[in-house]
């Protein structure tokens, strides 16, 4: 048996589940992804090079960015694989990058010392995209409603540029402090100040908002806990084996009180982004339907990278789809199609992606 059909044997009602919007040809890809090694992916940490706080894009040419890449090259260079691994850069991110030799994972950089300054993060494409989808402005105070271990966090210090506040809750404190270690990494003494980390139910925020001086937030970045359909690889049995339809079912649920608990902390005019590394409709776009029909003061709007304003943006990147705009009979509410479905590949775990604003 192949190991792409030993997949789908054992993941059976998985797979039966997801034929309900998933072609047969999409569902091999699907069962290859989960057997094929992903490639190792990072960003550069722009607020640990010299010219923190500078904008991202104005940093993509800076000599001290093209020392940190050349630094992990030379170490590529050095392993025995063949072909030589290749550090390639993303299509849409001047600060994301891949390694090109499947054969090369994060334990084999994660002793560089340009990883143990915080100059780089290893963080998946996906995760990368979802605080670039939220677009959080200079001077912004943003909620990351589940955060940790906080690399989306991290990225959403660097769009404030050193004003405003990110306040970073997370219910587990373990990962809390995993949390405040990437924090201590990450950030430059001088950015501290600019995150505030918390350990709460974000589905109690509302009642708990003197934790955060009782003001609104100008966005919300809700990741929220999910089934982890996106993220599934059978080396990795802790990947899928807790997967079920009651487990579907149960995050829904949670992801259901989350984003409802997310709408009294945001500002009119403010933004919330919900984001999953799951693929079913129950998970996404089904939990957006119901929290639309239930707030008519929200609206969907488009993902704030320059990409999502191009008319063909779910043809520019293979991986990319659309929303959906109806799933088994349920037409749902508002624009869908401005969502990104990312399915998974070598190079991406899948991912949802959807902002919505309220109404002023
Ligand atoms: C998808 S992970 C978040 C990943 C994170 N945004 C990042 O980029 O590193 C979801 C997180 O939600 C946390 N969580 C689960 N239930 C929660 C709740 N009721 N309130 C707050 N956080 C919760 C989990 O412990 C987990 O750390």
């Amino acid at each position: 048996m192949s190991a792409i059909a030993r997949a789908r044997a054992s993941l059976s009602p998985l797979f039966d589940h997801l034929s309900s919007f998933l072609t047969p040809t999409e569902l091999h890809q699907l069962a290859h992804a989960y057997t094929a090694p992903r490639n190792t992916t990072f960003r550069l940490n722009t607020l640990k090079l010299a010219r923190q706080g500078v904008s991202r894009n104005k940093t993509s040419t800076s000599p001290e960015k093209a020392e940190v890449l050349a630094k992990i090259q030379a170490a590529l260079n050095e392993t025995k694989k063949r072909p030589t691994p290749r550090v390639r850069a993303c299509p849409w991110s001047p600060n994301a990058f891949k390694v090109s030799h499947p054969g090369i994972a994060v334990r084999h950089l994660a002793g560089l010392g340009v990883h143990k300054e915080g100059k780089i993060h290893f963080q998946s494409w996906s995760s990368i995209l979802a605080p670039l989808c939220l677009g959080a402005q200079p001077g912004w105070r943003v909620l990351d409603m589940c955060a940790a271990p906080g690399g989306k966090s991290m990225m959403l210090v660097e769009d404030i540029l050193g004003k405003g506040l990110i306040v970073c809750n997370e219910l587990d404190p373990a990962r809390a402090k995993r949390l405040q270690k990437n924090v201590d990494t990450l950030l430059p003494a001088s950015m501290k100040d600019l995150v505030h980390v918390q350990v709460s139910d974000g589905r109690k925020l509302s009642a708990d908002r003197e934790l955060f001086g009782g003001q609104l937030f100008d966005a919300i970045l809700l990741d929220a806990p999910c089934s982890g359909e996106g993220i599934i690889a059978m080396s990795v049995p802790a990947s899928y084996k807790h997967w079920s339809l009651a487990w579907v079912q149960r995050h829904a649920r949670l992801q259901g009180q989350l984003i409802a608990a997310s709408h009294p902390l945001l500002k009119k005019g403010g933004y919330l982004t919900y984001s999953t590394c799951t693929l079913s409709v129950e998970e996404n776009e089904l939990v957006v339907h119901e929290f639309l029909k239930r707030h008519p003061d929200m609206e969907v709007v488009e993902l704030a990278m320059p990409l999502f304003s191009e008319p063909d943006w779910s043809s520019r990147v293979s991986s990319f789809g659309t929303g959906f705009s109806n799933h088994l009979g349920t037409r749902f509410i508002d624009d869908m199609s401005k969502a990104l479905r990312v399915f998974p590949t070598e190079e991406y775990e899948g991912f949802f992606v959807i902002r919505m604003r309220k109404r002023m």
